[in-house]
């Protein structure tokens, strides 16, 4: 591993910083208007997914600048480590081997790829189980729903996934439950039924409040409605790496699919995490997910610098973020089943490259991982649009667009199809303030107003966006599209030379969480945190019913 990395000290860094100060003046359209092959040459396809990149504020000479980074990066090697399983999570000593679920057979990681198969076999068997409704529950009737619970890549992934792939949905309904907050398992418990109700235990470390807290609130639903202990097997699976304290909460070990510490949380959707996902879908198109992350791992591991296309996103994120400096990175999918790209992709991103030291443990001088938000056009278009078209902030975009839909409706889906080519446009071109007079001026406003409005219409274009899309949206491009979203986190973390697979800033926050619920708890114990929590533990105080407060 090459722990001592800086980004600004790799040779071509100066050169970069030079080419943004010249290129800022210049108009994306201009690059794409005196170089006739750019809107074909600055694409690249892999695993059923093309990435179109013609409209970032590159040029062909920074483009190439941008390879020869990755090169000094050593990325290949770096990309090698990962698929070999190095030691890429240095402070929890551990590889990530995310690829390897996904993966035909590896030979060097024989053993780790056998305990794979076996698993992917016992998903099999307890999703066709539930699906052919010999899977149940306590009075003999078969499972028709089932409650995956658990919380950030416990749920995060399998939720996207199962209302991505709707359209292939079967007769099972699974439901996602992750917040702490009573209101999540209550609304979804109050359309199921306990006899038919089955509930998966999602959770890596078997220690997480959120998901332990819901699972016993469900435990409970299941014994009020005549479940004895012994019934409760039929009801509960776990998936996780602690089957001791799985076993403990009373889920048998025949119930338990297993986990490895070699596979982060945020990229464990591809493991028995998935197995809700599994279920709703059938294990064909579950086997397809993994095959399409499978071919974009083939096509890292393989394609050149050049048409690599993890890679090329990962050196465009990071030209944006520290040549450009865009804070932020907005991801637009043209899909509604995509509405959960956003919150899984923020994970993903931000819990690995949201870091502020190298991996030597040294402070960084250059930021790091941007802020990902988003949403599913056209939503987006009636709200936040407005600042990535006329905002002071930089916000450098992805549009997510399967060119064909599911729904039969293709009348209607050609709107969807104009709207996100039309905000691609839009970004690129903007308006001039004359051509916003003129437009006024043609709609029947006289000279004075349409002076005074022009200005409030222009909007300065030229911001850098990606275009990803696909045939259609299927089992295997949305295993291409999230496959293709984990390597260029990892791909970015080597040229920020961070650790995306440790997330240590989560657990502060946690310690504290169960500090101040013993105050809660105990109303007589007086409190010692700072003035302002302190004030709030007592607003908190006085705000409980008497019977609140046992
Ligand atoms: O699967 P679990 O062990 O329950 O963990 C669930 C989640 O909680 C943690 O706090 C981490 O920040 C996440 O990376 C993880 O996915």
């Amino acid at each position: 591993m090459a722990s001592e990395l800086r980004l600004d000290q790799l040779p071509s860094y100066a050169k970069l910083r030079e080419l943004a100060d010249k290129l800022r003046k210049i108009a994306i359209i201009e690059f794409l208007t005196v170089d006739a092959a750019r809107a074909c040459d600055f694409t690249c396809s892999a695993a059923g997914l093309q990435l179109d990149y013609s409209k970032q504020l590159i040029d062909r000479n920074t483009r190439e600048t941008l390879w020869q980074l990755a090169a000094e990066a050593e990325l290949p090697a770096r990309i090698q480590d990962l698929l070999n399983g190095a030691e890429v999570n240095n402070t929890e000593r551990r590889p990530a081997l995310h690829t390897l679920l996904r993966a035909g057979g590896n030979g060097a990681l024989a053993d780790k790829y056998r305990e794979v198969v076996a698993t992917r076999e016992a998903m099999r068997v307890s999703a066709e189980k539930l699906i052919s409704g010999q899977h149940r529950g306590f009075t003999d009737a078969a499972i028709t729903d089932v409650v995956n619970i658990g919380i950030g890549g416990s749920d995060l992934g399998p939720r996207l996934v199962t209302e991505a792939l709707r359209p292939y949905q079967n007769s099972i309904a699974c439901h996602y439950v992750a917040n702490v907050d009573p209101a999540d398992l209550q609304d979804t418990l109050l359309d199921l039924v306990p006899e038919t109700t089955l509930f998966i235990v999602c959770s890596k470390s078997f220690r997480t409040e959120e998901t332990l807290t819901n699972s016993l609130v469900a435990r409970d639903w299941m014994r009020a409605a005549g479940a004895s202990d012994s019934d409760l097997r039929r009801h509960f699976l776990a998936i996780t790496t602690n089957l001791e304290a799985a076993t403990e909460f009373g889920i048998p070990r025949e119930n338990c699919l297993p986990m490895w510490d070699w596979v982060g949380g945020r990229y464990s959707v591809w493991s028995a995490i998935g197995l809700s996902c599994a279920i709703a879908v059938g294990w064909d198109n579950f086997q397809q997910f993994l095959a399409g992350a499978g071919a974009m791992d083939r096509h890292l591991a393989e394609a050149p610098i050049a048409s690599n296309m993890p890679i090329m996103l990962s050196l465009l994120e990071v030209w944006n973020r520290n040549l450009l400096g865009a804070g932020n990175h907005a991801v637009l999918p043209y899909d509604q089943s995509l509405v959960r790209l956003p919150d899984f992709l923020q994970q993903l991103t931000m819990e690995s490259n949201g870091k502020r030291v190298a991996l030597d443990g040294g402070a960084l001088d250059y930021p790091t991982g941007p802020v990902l938000w988003g949403s599913a056009g056209t939503m987006g278009q009636h709200s936040f649009h407005q600042l990535l078209h006329q905002g002071t902030e930089l916000c450098p975009a992805d549009f997510v667009l399967p060119l064909t839909t599911h729904t039969g409706m293709h009348k209607q889906h050609r709107r969807l199809v104009a709207n996100c080519l039309a905000q691609s446009r839009a970004l690129l071109l903007g308006r001039t303030e004359a051509m916003a007079k003129r437009s006024l001026l043609s709609r029947g406003y006289d000279e004075e107003r349409a002076t005074a409005l022009a200005p409030h219409l222009a909007m300065p274009g030229n911001r850098p966006h990606n275009v990803i899309s696909m045939q259609s949206l299927t089992p295997a491009t949305l295993g291409a599209l999230l496959a293709l979203y984990e390597h260029r986190t990892y791909c970015s973390s080597v040229l920020w030379g961070v650790n995306a697979f440790d997330q240590w800033g989560v657990e502060l926050g946690k310690e504290i969480g169960a500090q101040i619920l013993t105050l809660l708890e105990d109303a007589s114990r007086p409190s010692s945190m700072d003035p302002a929590t302190n004030r709030l533990i007592s607003e908190w105080r006085r705000a409980q019913a008497p019977e609140a407060s046992e």
